[in-house]
Order: structure tokens, then C-alpha cells, then sequence
């Protein structure tokens, strides 16, 4: 099979930990006898730095003609002082935009040599598996007004959905939940905003249409709780976009790092972006020691949405869990009786077990 993929390694760790995924992606085209070409293009800070904006025209005309785009991630203190539209993380909000990226899949799922890593008791987050579906192109992160008022005093942000925005995640929610354990949870504010009873009203409307589907409906506080002290109870969780930002990266916690974490950024149609949970991490950038697993599990999320291919991307995922098994770690992650691995040695052990 033959497929073209956009890279943006944007800045901090990005671009370290996508040379793994793609160091992973050319064992696996060897193996399988695919033919992926990779074509890199700027976004984030390193745009900014180099033609002064942080979503360059060229580089969403690249991810645009391509068959999936891969992110590392963007931002760092270097850019923290910039005006808001001269923000490294301006240019991802913007090419999720561009490309109509509604739908971001986190899937939580830990692994057992892993259970000690995580600050939580063992017997709480043994056997969690959940899965965010989070609304990705609306809600605070795009409403307008977003401004300083009344010469910089005050200051605005709008949090604004459409029916159409929740009525299409709240599907994939719903069909997510279908392949999965059959109970979607529906995470909002609804005792206080109007946005969220809409997006309530909307889950009880489809909820006719998916009978077969638990459905609860939990308030975003009670939530963060839930997700530390019973993780169990949940399968699909469904959610607008800040909520899910903020619940995805304390969801992280049940798996012992946020660098375990990926994800799905996707359309309606058209092309699918992959992408840690986590950020640029810059203050561990270019040391060779990121966890480099977040961003290999979102390249077999990418073989698996984008390209169907379903045995390349179970082969990762067993060769991400045959290094975690042995022991290997890096170093976000206390393992005992573990090795601990740089982000090179760590890509390097994943890579054995797939040519092997
Ligand atoms: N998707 C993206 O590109 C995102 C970008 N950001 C940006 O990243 C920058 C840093 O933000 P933070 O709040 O520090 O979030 P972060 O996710 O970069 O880091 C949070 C903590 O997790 C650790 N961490 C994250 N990924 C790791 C990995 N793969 N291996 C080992 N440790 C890892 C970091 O060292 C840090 O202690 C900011 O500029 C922020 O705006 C934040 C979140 C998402
Ligand atoms: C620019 C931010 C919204 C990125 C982020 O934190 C995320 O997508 O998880
Ligand atoms: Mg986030």
C-alpha cells in the first residue's frame, strides 16, 4: 500500500518523539511491504520563527493532500510572551479548524506493569479502559469575542456550539460506544450553562436511536472525581472540548504518564490528524529521554483509522506492550525492578519486536 504522510513536529519534544514514530512507521512498511513517503512541513513556534506565522499557507496545502498527517505538539515559554495571534498553539487550534477535525479519540487504557507507576491504588485502576471522545472544533477554544475589554480591565471569552457541532460528536460518541462496552457517558455543566443543555438534550434525543446503549449523564466536576476514585465505570465518555482537554490529561494519571497518551484527530470525511494528549514538554526537550510511546500509539491509530490497516497497527500496539511487559521505561515513568530507557533505546526495543 502506498501513502503519503505530513509530518509537523512543531517545537519542544515534538520533534524527538515523532522521529520515532516515523523510525516505527519505516519497520513496519518493511515488514508489511508498504511504501509510506513522509514530507515535513513547519507549524508552531518553529513556524513562527522561520516565516512569522504559526500555520503556514504551504503547510495546510501539504496536510491537505495528504492520506494522514502526524503532530508532535507545540508551544513553549520561548513563544509565551507573543501576541495571542503569534501563539504556537493558535496554529494547531487552526489547522484543526481548517481540516473540520470535530472528533479527537483519547483512548485511556493501562497496562499492567504499569499499575505501581501510577500514583493511584492498584485496586482502583486495575482494568480501567475508557475512551474520551472529545469535541474538538468549538466551545471556548474558538468563540468569539475571546478579548481584552474596557482597555484590558475586563476580559471575554465565548463558549458557543451549534446543534449540528454537538449533534455530529455526540454521534461518534454513540457509535464509539457501540464497538465498544455499550455505555457512553455524557460529561457537561448543565446546572449552569446553556450550552450544556443543549448538548444534554441532544444525548437524550439520540439516545432513541441507540437502545442498546447505557447512557448516564454526569456533571464535569463530579467527573474529575469519578475518573480517580472509580475509573471502572466508565467505557465512552463524551464531552465538549475543554472539558475533555482538562479530563484527558487527569485521565492520563490511571496509565502512570501523560506520555503514554494518544489520540485521533478526525473529519467527517477527509484527512485524519494523530497526535499525543500531552504537549511540547519543553523542559525536557532535546535530552533524549520523552516517553516516545504517546506518539507511537497515535501512528497506529493512524494506520488503523486512516488506512485500515489493522494488523500493522495491532503489531505496534504488541510491540509497545512487549517493552512496557519486560520492564523498559522511560524516564516519566517509575517501574520497579524496570530498565530505564531514553526515547532512542525505547523506539530501538519497540522497533525488535516488530522485524523480529
Ligand atoms: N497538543 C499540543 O501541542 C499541546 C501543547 N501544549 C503546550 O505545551 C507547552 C507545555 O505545556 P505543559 O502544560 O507543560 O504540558 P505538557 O503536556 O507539555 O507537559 C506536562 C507534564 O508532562 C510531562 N510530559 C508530557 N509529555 C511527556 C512525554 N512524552 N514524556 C515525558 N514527559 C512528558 C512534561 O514533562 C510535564 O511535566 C505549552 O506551551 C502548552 O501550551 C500543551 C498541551 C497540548
Ligand atoms: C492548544 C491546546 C488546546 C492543546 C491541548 O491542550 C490539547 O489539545 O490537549
Ligand atoms: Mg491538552
Amino acid at each position: 500500500m502506498k501513502k503519503h504522510i505530513v509530518l509537523l513536529p512543531g517545537d519542544g519534544i515534538g520533534p524527538e518523539i515523532l522521529d520515532s514514530s516515523v523510525a516505527i512507521l519505516r519497520a513496519i512498511a518493511s515488514k508489511f511491504n508498504h511504501h509510506f513517503t513522509f514530507e515535513t512541513h513547519l507549524i508552531g513556534g518553529a513556524a513562527i520563527d522561520e516565516v512569522n506565522e504559526p500555520l503556514p499557507k504551504e503547510t495546510l496545502a501539504a496536510a491537505k493532500e495528504a492520506d494522514a498527517i502526524l503532530l508532535g505538539a507545540v508551544g513553549g515559554p520561548k513563544w509565551d510572551q507573543n501576541p495571542s495571534d503569534l501563539r504556537p498553539e493558535r496554529g494547531l487550534l487552526a489547522i484543526r479548524k481548517a481540516l473540520d477535525l470535530y472528533a479527537n479519540l483519547r483512548p485511556v487504557k493501562g497496562f499492567e506493569k504499569l499499575l505501581h507507576a501510577s500514583p493511584l491504588k492498584e485496586e482502583i485502576i486495575k482494568g480501567s479502559d475508557l475512551l474520551i471522545v472529545r469535541e474538538l472544533t468549538g466551545g471556548l477554544y474558538f468563540g468569539r469575542p475571546s478579548e481584552r475589554i474596557n482597555n484590558g480591565e475586563d476580559v471575554v471569552d465565548t463558549l458557543a456550539y451549534s446543534r449540528k457541532e454537538i449533534e455530529r460528536i455526540v454521534k461518534k460518541g454513540f457509535e464509539s460506544a457501540q464497538l465498544r462496552r455499550k455505555k457512553l457517558t455524557s460529561v457537561d455543566k448543565a446546572n449552569v450553562l446553556e450550552s450544556s443543555k443543549l448538548w444534554r438534550e441532544v444525548v437524550e434525543e439520540q439516545s432513541q436511536n441507540y437502545p442498546d446503549i447505557e447512557v448516564e449523564h454526569l456533571l464535569v466536576d463530579a467527573t474529575a472525581m469519578h475518573l480517580i476514585t472509580q475509573p471502572n465505570r466508565f467505557d465512552v465518555i463524551v464531552t465538549e472540548n475543554m472539558f475533555g482537554d482538562i479530563l484527558s490529561d487527569e485521565a492520563s494519571v490511571l496509565t502512570g504518564s501523560l506520555g503514554m497518551l494518544p489520540s485521533a484527530s478526525l473529519a467527517e470525511s477527509g484527512v485524519g490528524l494523530y497526535e499525543p494528549a500531552h504537549g511540547s514538554a519543553p523542559e525536557i526537550a532535546g535530552q533524549n529521554i520523552a516517553n516516545p510511546i504517546a506518539m507511537i500509539l497515535s501512528s497506529a491509530m493512524m494506520l488503523r483509522y486512516s488506512f485500515d490497516l489493522n494488523e500493522e497497527a495491532d503489531l505496534i500496539d504488541k510491540a509497545v506492550a512487549s517493552c512496557i511487559n519486560r520492564g523498559l521505561h522511560t524516564a516519566d515513568l517509575q517501574v520497579e525492578n524496570g530498565t530505564q530507557v531514553s526515547t532512542s533505546e525505547m523506539t530501538d526495543a519497540i522497533i525488535d519486536f516488530i522485524s523480529s
